[in-house]
């Protein structure tokens, strides 16, 4: 029986990024399972952070929002309810290695989250395979509880259309009704399709209902992809780098608001290919676009964080509480006209 006096665990997890642009090479061959990367690609990915200030912000933004989920798991004065314990899928610290140090420090039983809403058997079923793979490595026997996504979740909803609003406001009243917002997440192969991988739905979702509270038109929101992966299969699209000068070559769109929902901190993903890739083709067709903030450490999001772990802990019955994770399915929704992915 686990001891009802001792913390329950909570591993954040995260994607990981390179704290210098010497851990570059070492960060893609994880990322690409041992495949050497070419030096082209290498150059081109080092010259990308090195644009970015030589470093991930992963790290220390994730840090942030883990502190201000744990306030809230553990109100100040109150005995220790849970413990936090951050783990990264492609660098240090990894997963497998903070599931070691869990097992060393008695840890019975744990809520592990992905700091990302959408599920894919290509991102978060990779992070929790990570999990066993600790728990086997360090032959340990933590009762693991998984949050598996939390996509259509109120809090999330509200904290990216605040985003939208604030960012739809940096333009003149006047000019507001023209502003069109681009919607995005990270693409993946498009084979996870015919595998009926749930990824595309859950964004799709996603951003219907930021688009819904943002109260924006339906001819004022699309959805993109971006940050396509260099390998020769098919991704899913359009990239957002292509979708913009089309939505100005098309529709005559020349003020747009970017905001990528499948991630919830600030990195290279978007700090290059948003800020710098986007940006750059956006100015060559002369299209103002406006990029506010990631999630990051929005209190929105943070209580979101604290909600789900405590729902989740619920559910178990390790806690008493009437807290709920808001993240139950919703039907998948329909999108915008002419936004739909290749198949
Ligand atoms: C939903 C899935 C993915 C998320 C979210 C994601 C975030 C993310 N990715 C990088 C940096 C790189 N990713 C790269 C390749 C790559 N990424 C995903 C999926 C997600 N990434 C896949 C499936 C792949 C292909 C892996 C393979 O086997 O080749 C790469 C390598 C170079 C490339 O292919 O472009 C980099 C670099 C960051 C920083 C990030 C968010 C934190
Ligand atoms: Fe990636
Ligand atoms: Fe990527």
């Amino acid at each position: 029986m686990p001891d009802p006096q001792k913390p329950i665990g909570v591993l954040f997890m995260a994607y990981g990024g390179p704290e210098s642009l010497d851990e570059i090479p070492g960060y893609l061959s994880d990322i690409r399972h041992g495949r050497p990367t070419t030096t082209a690609v290498l150059d081109e990915i080092t010259n990308n952070y090195r644009q970015i200030g030589g470093k991930s912000p992963i790290m220390g933004l994730t840090k942030a929002q883990v502190e201000g989920a744990m306030a809230q798991l553990n109100p100040p004065g109150e005995p220790e309810r849970f413990k936090a314990y951050l783990g990264m899928r492609h660098w240090s610290p990894w997963i497998e290695e903070t599931v070691g140090q869990m097992i060393d420090d008695g840890i019975e039983r744990a809520v592990a989250i992905v700091l990302a809403p959408h599920f894919s058997s290509m991102s978060i079923a990779k992070y929790q395979a990570k999990i066993q793979a600790g728990l086997e490595l360090y032959r340990g026997d933590i009762d693991f509880a998984t949050v598996d996504a939390y996509y259509d979740a109120d809090l999330l909803i509200e904290a990216f259309a605040a985003r939208v609003r604030e960012a739809v406001e940096q333009f003149p009243e006047d000019e507001r009704d023209d502003v069109h917002v681009v919607l995005s997440a990270h693409s993946l192969p498009v084979r996870i399709l015919r595998e009926g991988d749930p990824y595309q739905d859950q964004l799709w979702t996603t951003a219907r209902l930021i688009a819904e509270r943002a109260g924006l038109r339906e001819d004022q929101w699309s959805w993109s992809y971006q940050s396509e992966g260099r390998s020769p299969e098919p991704w899913l699209g359009p990239q957002l780098e292509d979708h913009i000068p089309t939505l100005h070559e098309e529709r005559g769109v020349d003020k747009v608001v970017s905001l990528a929902i499948g991630f919830v901190s600030d990195h290279v993903e978007i700090l290059y290919d948003i800020d710098i890739e986007a940006q750059k083709a956006a100015k060559a067709m002369g299209v103002t676009l406006v990029r506010p903030p990631s999630l990051n450490d929005d209190a929105r999001f943070t209580r979101l964080l604290a909600e789900l772990v405590e729902g989740r802990a619920a559910e178990e019955g390790w806690i008493d509480s009437d807290v709920r994770a808001a993240s139950a399915g919703a039907p998948s929704m329909p999108m915008p006209e002419g936004t739909a992915s290749p198949v």
